[in-house]
């Protein structure tokens, strides 16, 4: 299916540093598949992130550190396909880029070369300064993550609210100087954020860190309802889609049961 919105629409990578210049707030969800990224895109989000939340999301894995490069790809290809509009993003999954720049530039070109999205995101302020710079020369759009870094959870033991003030704003300003075009600020005190994003020339992308960031991001599956396990407290809930599905799927099986569907109108003559 090909595109019928100009090429103009497009929110590119300078498009979406511009807006922190112009004072508008970045939109950002989830998603890992066709559907999900086609609503999202044609309800008007600026940006979309093929998460590696999707190992527990998708998954059902405990942490975000068992999906491999491959199954990022699979499910970026599957949502660049139905973006025409936002700025798509993917994850690098541990440890794809822990082995050095060379590393990192093969791993981040093979999601730029196969899956149709703009740029790459990754973990990581001051100790992966090097990578990330490593990767701009390459040409590949960086976006940083500072914070709560989900893939560090089997060393810090959990998933905590991130206090020391000087490492936030170390690895924030490392990231930008390193040449990141923006960066998740994830689970951080709202003052803390507020005063890095001051500080920052390039966007910040909020994720339980308040509303001073540039940005608001959040995992799909958690603001539609949909998530079955734990939600973190940060979360919003914009619908209740498990609700809505559950109550779907009942009176399907009822109906099957019944005899009530199909009707005439659901079959041939
Ligand atoms: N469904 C889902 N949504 C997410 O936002 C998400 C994931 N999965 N998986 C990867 C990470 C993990 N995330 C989390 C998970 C739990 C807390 C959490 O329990 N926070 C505590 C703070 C506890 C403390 O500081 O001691 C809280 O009370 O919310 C935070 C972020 C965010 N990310
Ligand atoms: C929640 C966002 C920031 C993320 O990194 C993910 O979905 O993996
Ligand atoms: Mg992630």
């Amino acid at each position: 299916m090909s595109s019928h919105k100009p090429a103009s629409d497009r929110i590119t990578v300078p498009k979406f540093v511009a807006m922190k210049r112009d004072g508008k707030k970045i939109s950002m969800l989830t998603a890992y598949d066709h559907t999900m990224a086609q609503l999202l895109d044609e309800a008007g989000v600026d940006s979309i992130l093929v998460g590696d939340s999707l190992s527990m999301v998708v998954q059902g894995h405990d942490t975000t550190l068992p999906v491999t490069l491959d199954e990022m790809i699979y499910h970026a290809k599957m949502v660049a396909r139905a973006v025409h509009r936002a700025l798509v993003i993917v994850d690098l999954p541990f440890p794809s880029f822990h082995l050095g720049v060379y590393s990192a530039i093969e791993s981040a070109g093979r999601i730029l070369k196969e899956t149709g999205a703009q740029a790459v995101k990754l973990e990581g302020g001051v100790e992966q300064a090097e990578v990330i710079a490593g990767l701009v020369s390459a040409g590949i759009p960086v976006m940083a993550h500072v914070g709560l870094r989900p893939q560090l959870v089997m060393q810090m033991g959990g998933y905590k609210v991130q206090r020391d003030e000087e490492q936030l704003l170390a690895d924030a300003l490392a990231a930008q100087n390193a040449g990141a075009f923006g960066m998740v600020l994830e689970c951080v005190p709202r003052s803390a954020a507020a005063k890095i994003s001051a500080e920052l020339t390039i966007p910040t992308i909020g994720i339980g860190a308040g509303a001073g960031c540039d940005g608001q991001v959040l995992v799909v599956n958690d603001m539609l309802g949909l998530t079955g396990g734990y939600v973190p407290k940060f979360v919003k809930a914009y619908a209740d889609l498990r609700g809505q599905i559950t109550t779907a799927a009942r009176q399907y099986c009822e109906e099957v049961r019944g005899g009530a569907f199909p009707a005439d109108e659901h079959s041939f003559k």
